[in-house]
Order: structure tokens, then C-alpha cells, then sequence
């Protein structure tokens, strides 16, 4: 193993997703080789259909490659039952989406407290829209806030159970730049105060100069991995 890298949180290898069968079959990932090193910032690029989605939802545990390893901290995710899969999932794993899903008739604090009444160690959900600047709005419903808003209440629920990993996909696709900053903003602090390693799915290539380590997906495959010797602070990202 390189020296310089860290013990890898997750480890994949050879893997490949194909939906569908005979002529109509897609090959979304064709043989992906990944080691990512645990708490960094990892933002995936590459264009639409190049099988970034998914990459994230095989080890998000969200679906099961056709073939090939994944290995979360020496775990291998693709012989797992579905029931532990869900377990690793719950325990583990922190998602946020492009579009918010909150439940409109809940405030902020209470779509929070939905996933924190069923984890093993949550924070408080106050304390986890704190993290995120929504400290004052606790008490507010997803119609009194704007959609930044909304993502970091998302944000907050989705790192309220202290997952290990925060896995993004597009959570600033819905968003003007501005808002989008406050949003990757929020996506940092977690990352960086919590320690969570966190990959993040972008169209946005700017977004890159954030991030500890670029992938780019080309056609189902990893056509490159970057690191970034020196990274920028979301509100000076040129996009
Ligand atoms: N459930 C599915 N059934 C059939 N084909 C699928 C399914 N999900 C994804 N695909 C196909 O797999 C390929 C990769 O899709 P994926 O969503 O991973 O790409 P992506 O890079 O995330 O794209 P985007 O940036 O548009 O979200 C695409 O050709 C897509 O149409």
C-alpha cells in the first residue's frame, strides 16, 4: 500500500453495474478501482449518465453491484444480506439529495428528530442545525425557509445520527450560486468539524477546487482521480 495514504475508508474493486439484460442492457459502471481515505472531501464529476449516481448508491449500500468489491473499513458491502445492508446503511450512512424531502407539516427541529429518535447515538437535533446555521430556525416549517435553507435542514438530518460518511448527490443542483456556496458551506463544516468523510456529486467542475480528492466518471469508469495540493473555501469557488 502507498505509505502516504491513509487507511482507505472504503476500498472498491472491479466494480460493475448493469442494469437491465440482452440488447437493452446498460453497462453504468464498467470496473470501478477506488480507495478512499477516511474524512476526506471528495467531489465526483463527470457527465450525465457516466454512472456517478450509481457509484454513490452501491457504496451508500442503497443498491448492490453486479460485480465486484466494495469494502467499508475492511467490511465487504456486496456479501452482506439485505438486512445488514439496511443495518450499514442506518449506522453508517448520511444521504442528501438534490431535492430536500422534508415533511412539510414538521418544523426544522422535528424533521430532524425523526431520523435522530431511531439512531443509537444522535445529537441533538438543535445542535445539528446549529452545525449548519439554522440555529435560530428551529422552530420554522420548509415553507418559511428558502430552498438553502431547506438543504441544510437536510444536511442536519442526514449527520444528526453522526454517520461516518455523508454521500451527496447534486445537494446544490436546485440552487443559485449563492445559495449553493451557503449550502457547501455547511457540507464543509461537517466534514471538517465532525470528521464525517464525505463524497459529493457535482455538474458543477468548480465545485472541484474544495474537494481533497476529484474523481472523474467517463462512460462507467474512473478516468481519473485528482488531489488537490491546495483547496479552496466555498465562498471564493469561481462557478
Ligand atoms: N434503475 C435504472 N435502470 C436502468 N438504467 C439505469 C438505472 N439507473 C441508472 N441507469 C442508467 O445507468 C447509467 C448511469 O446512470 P447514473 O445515474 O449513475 O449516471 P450519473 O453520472 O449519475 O448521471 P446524472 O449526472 O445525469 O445523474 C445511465 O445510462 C442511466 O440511464
Amino acid at each position: 500500500m502507498d505509505r502516504a495514504m491513509p487507511e482507505p475508508i472504503y476500498r472498491t474493486r472491479g466494480v460493475t453495474k448493469v442494469y437491465g439484460t440482452g440488447p437493452a442492457a446498460v453497462h453504468a459502471l464498467r470496473g470501478v478501482d477506488l480507495d478512499v481515505p477516511e474524512g476526506e472531501l471528495v467531489v465526483l464529476l463527470g457527465a450525465s449518465g457516466s454512472g456517478k449516481s450509481t457509484f454513490l448508491n452501491i457504496i451508500g449500500g442503497l443498491d448492490h453491484p453486479s460485480s465486484g468489491q466494495v469494502w467499508f473499513r475492511g467490511q465487504d458491502l456486496a456479501a452482506l444480506s439485505d438486512a445488514d445492508l439496511t443495518r450499514y446503511r442506518r449506522r453508517n450512512v448520511g444521504f442528501v439529495f438534490q431535492f430536500y424531502n422534508l415533511i412539510p407539516s414538521l418544523t426544522a427541529r422535528e424533521n430532524v428528530a425523526l431520523v435522530t429518535e431511531i439512531a443509537e447515538a444522535p445529537m441533538d437535533p438543535a445542535e445539528a442545525l446549529d452545525l449548519v446555521g439554522l440555529g435560530q430556525r428551529v422552530d420554522h416549517f420548509p415553507a418559511q425557509m428558502s430552498g438553502g435553507e431547506q438543504q441544510r435542514v437536510a444536511i442536519a438530518r442526514a449527520i444528526a445520527k453522526r454517520p461516518d460518511i455523508l454521500l451527496c448527490d447534486e445537494p446544490t443542483g436546485a440552487l443559485d450560486s449563492q445559495t449553493g456556496v451557503v449550502v457547501l458551506k455547511a457540507i464543509e463544516t461537517v466534514q471538517r468539524d465532525l470528521g464525517t468523510t464525505t463524497m459529493v456529486i457535482t455538474h458543477n467542475a468548480g465545485i472541484a477546487d474544495m474537494a481533497h480528492r476529484v474523481l472523474r466518471f467517463v462512460d462507467g469508469r474512473l478516468a481519473g482521480v485528482e488531489v488537490n495540493e491546495t483547496r479552496v473555501a466555498p465562498d471564493q469557488l469561481s462557478w
